[in-house]
């Protein structure tokens, strides 16, 4: 087909698609008729109805019910696809002949399938379909696709990509070598969006194998800033949907998000793929309902700007100490000295009864398959037993509880959080454990977690099918070890160790240890920023492992300032420059939140947002943040701010830094006053 001939087919498909529109909203039409006729009658017969009618009149209704959410997710299907049926084509031949097919086939891809009325026109193939890898995965040539029945072979005779945007073609592209950094290219050039966007136009062959990836029950995805490891993650809970439609839903999945800001932010690529989106929850919101919100703490990022002030070295050393594989080590050696130490019985006696220290040890050792704390209610009822034998009747209610108490003063301690204190006494090390006016430090928050599903047991979260982990460098080994005791499931987690914002971060090889059956991949190139943006970064924080887009923009400008009026200033020109741009969203990004605020106050009037950590929703427009909320999110333009020396100094400001850059996708302005930090090149 030349491009004349595919846009008269494209017009095929819209009208085939149009009808296919029709034809469900008549029945639809006549669906509603039905049951507002069964609806009727029900009405008038409802005196006379028993039991076993009501049942059937239940069961219609569910019917109705399923059918009529049927006609809408085909309605809403085929409006999608009636605004781009489909982004690419591959003409294969196959190996060995079916029946009387063709041996060369057009196959068309898009977001979902669709097969027309019309026999002249194609069916188009979902992009998870098996057969829709070979897009991905092949340029001309000899090719293959894995199906459930085996490897099918042949070769693709022509590949085509097409940009399709309400109904009319935009471009089309005839393959040739390096075509799809081509279309790549003009999508990367878009200006962003307030939500993230779906890819499946353009996944790379590397983003497509971590995909399509069905067999690791751990996949830990390492990638450089920009790589696209949130979309790939989103795409692949996508594909998983796609491929094992009945036996995992999306209510069986669950994402670990940063942030509420964060999870607003990717909300909506899976409806977009036709999948309802997933529970999402904070590592805050689950370690509330992990500790049945009983107790209170420091959250993350309070935990984070307390370490960016670093007044307090006790306060770093604590947090240095419980972020460490050793840490969960340790912890785990303290359980087998309360398994062998924590209950020491005593003799007790009851009337004329002596029940011997021995036997009560042996019950207690003998109940090693239940957690410590929950084994006393059994220890008691062997006791019980004893006297009871011995004494010829049953024990009164003051002979049962004197042997309860005299069972609970053979241990020390008796709940969780004395147990988790505790721990640090064993070490000799007291001052490791603060709980300043009765709040727990963050650091300390999994740590009890884990001492509470060791000592009194949990269960585990048996309906989540598939977990998925995003900003992995942020969370520590101890909550890794929560993480893999409670969720059996399979897992996918990701992250970039460059971009902790968590002083003390977990490194891949940490997490590895948590997982030792994991499978890692790691994603060399960044597609967000310009060519310049990301040299920028680079010379912030080098990484001889990440390869820039070759996608050229403006060069990144450093302005320095005698003054803060001066710096302030320009802040605001900057802003108002924006106005003018033909750029959605501009973040001005700051180390923390009395500087972001500090901004906020600055460009009161102009129409500016604050993302706070309480923000549940990310707008477009102009946003103020602090660089750690500012996590995973991107913007055309971003503005660091305040990039001096004295408020750029440690390593991980280095990071902060790096983070704020890596966020730009198009422009980046850094401004600071007095010297500028040593981590911008002059
Ligand atoms: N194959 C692709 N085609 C088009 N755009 C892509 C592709 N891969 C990534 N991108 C784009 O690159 C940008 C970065 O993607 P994403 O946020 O998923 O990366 P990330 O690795 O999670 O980033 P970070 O760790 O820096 O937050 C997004 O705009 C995404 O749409």
């Amino acid at each position: 087909m030349t491009e004349e001939e595919e846009r008269s087919y494209l017009d095929l498909i819209l009208q085939q698609l149009e009808w296919a529109l029709r034809e469900i909203n008549s029945e639809t039409k006549r669906f509603s008729k039905e049951f507002r006729e069964e609806q009727r009658y029900l009405y008038d017969q409802r005196s006379g109805m028993d039991e076993a009618d009501l049942v059937s009149a239940g069961q219609s209704h569910k019917r109705f019910a399923f059918q009529g959410q049927v006609g809408i997710e085909a309605r809403r299907k085929i409006t999608k696809l009636s605004e781009s049926p489909y982004f690419g084509r591959i003409d294969f031949t196959r190996e060995g002949a079916i029946g009387s097919l063709p041996k060369c086939l057009p196959i068309y891809i898009g977001v979902h399938s669709f097969i027309p009325q019309d026999s002249s026109a194609y069916p188009i193939y979902d992009w998870r379909a098996p057969v829709s890898s070979m897009f991905y995965d092949f340029e001309l040539g000899e090719a293959w696709y894995q199906t459930p029945a085996g490897k099918v072979n042949g070769r693709i005779e022509l590949r085509r990509q097409y940009r399709i945007r309400q109904g009319r073609m935009e471009y089309m592209i005839e393959n040739s070598v390096n075509i799809q950094d081509d279309v790549l290219q003009k999508e990367l050039r878009l200006s962003s969006d307030d939500k993230m966007k779906n890819i499946v136009a353009t996944i790379q062959r590397d983003q497509n194998a971590i995909i399509r990836n069905e067999t690791s029950p751990v996949l830990i995805i390492q990638g450089v800033a920009g790589s696209g490891k949130t979309s790939i993650a989103i795409h692949r809970i996508a594909f998983l949907l796609y491929r094992f439609k009945d036996e995992i839903r999306s209510s069986d999945i669950l994402i670990i998000s940063p942030n509420k800001v964060f999870a607003d932010y990717i909300s909506n690529v899976l409806p977009e793929l036709g999948e309802a989106n997933i529970p999402e929850i904070g590592m805050e919101e689950l370690a509330g309902d992990l500790l049945d919100n009983r107790f209170r703490f420091q959250t993350f990022l309070q935990q984070v700007f307390t370490t960016i002030n670093a007044q307090d070295p006790s306060f770093l050393e604590r947090l240095q100490f419980k972020s460490t594989a050793d840490f969960v080590r340790d912890l785990n050696r303290y359980f087998v000295h309360l398994e062998n130490h924590w209950f020491s019985a005593a003799t007790i006696q009851v009337g004329r009864v002596t029940v011997p220290a021995a036997f009560v040890q042996e019950k207690f050792r003998a109940l090693q398959r239940l957690p410590l704390l929950n084994r006393m209610p059994e220890v008691a009822s062997e006791v019980q037993q004893y006297v009871r034998t011995a004494l010829g009747r049953k024990l009164s209610g003051a002979e049962k509880s004197q042997i309860r108490e005299a069972l609970v003063g053979a241990s020390e301690r008796a709940t969780v959080l004395e147990l988790y204190r505790g721990f640090y006494q064993w070490l000799h090390r007291d001052d490791l454990f603060e709980m300043p006016g009765n709040v727990l430090e963050y650091a300390d928050v999994f740590p009890l977690i884990y001492c509470k599903i060791r000592l009194e047991g949990m269960e585990p979260y048996h309906h989540v099918k598939h977990l998925v982990v995003d900003e992995m460098q942020d969370y520590t080994p101890i909550q890794y070890a929560v993480l893999l005791r409670l969720f059996p499931a399979k897992k996918t987690i990701l992250g970039d160790t460059s971009q902790a914002v968590n002083l003390y971060s977990s490194s891949a090889t940490d997490i590895e240890k948590v997982f030792p059956q994991a499978d890692i991949v790691k994603l060399h190139q960044s597609y967000r920023s310009t060519w310049e943006i990301t040299h920028f970064a680079l010379h912030i924080k080098a990484n001889p492992e990440l390869i820039a887009m070759e996608r050229h923009g403006l060069v990144p400008e450093v302005k320095g300032f005698h003054t803060t009026d001066e710096e302030d200033e320009e802040l605001r020109r900057l802003v108002e420059q924006f106005s003018h741009s033909n750029h959605q969203m501009l973040a001005i990004l700051c180390k923390t939140p009395t500087q972001a605020k500090k901004v906020h106050s600055l460009l009161e009037g102009s129409n500016v947002y604050l993302l706070t950590e309480e923000s549940t929703h990310f707008k477009e427009g102009v946003v103020i943040a602090t660089i750690p909320l500012a996590k995973g999110l991107e913007f055309d333009e971003v503005i660091v701010p305040f990039a001096s020396a004295e408020h750029y100094q440690s390593e991980s400001d280095r990071n902060l830094l790096y983070v704020a850059c890596t966020r730009a996708m198009h422009e980046l302005t850094v401004t600071f006053t007095g010297e500028r930090t040593r981590f911008l090149a002059a």
